[in-house]
């Protein structure tokens, strides 16, 4: 189990790393048009689960989203901070 702080503390270092393997390094190197499709169709998965789905799964697709969504930050070099400033 990791916080919403901690996941992206952890993307951060795998943009700035690269391992072999890593999904996120992928995902970075597809750009931010594939991001933003992946962000996409996990919104929609959220609603889908939400409207028909258990909670356990609803929670499970915001999670994904969540993490899309952090990827797109680490794209484009948006921190934490950056986002919090609108909440
Ligand atoms: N939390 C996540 C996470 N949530 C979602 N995803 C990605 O999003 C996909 C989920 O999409 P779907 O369920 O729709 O599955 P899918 O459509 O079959 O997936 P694709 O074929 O589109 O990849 C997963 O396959 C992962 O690629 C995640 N990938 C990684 N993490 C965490 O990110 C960290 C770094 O991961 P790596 O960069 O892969 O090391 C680790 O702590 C992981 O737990």
């Amino acid at each position: 189990m990791k916080t919403f702080d901690e996941l992206f503390a952890e993307l951060s270092v795998k943009a700035e790393t690269r391992p072999e393997g890593s999904g996120t390094v992928a995902e970075l190197d597809g750009g931010v048009h594939t991001i933003g499709k992946k962000i996409v169709e996990e919104a929609a998965e959220v609603w889908m689960a939400s409207e028909y789905e258990s909670d356990e799964a609803a929670a499970e697709e915001i999670s994904q989203l969540l993490y899309h969504v952090q990827v797109m930050m680490l794209a484009k070099g948006i921190s934490l901070q950056d986002v919090y400033r609108h909440l």
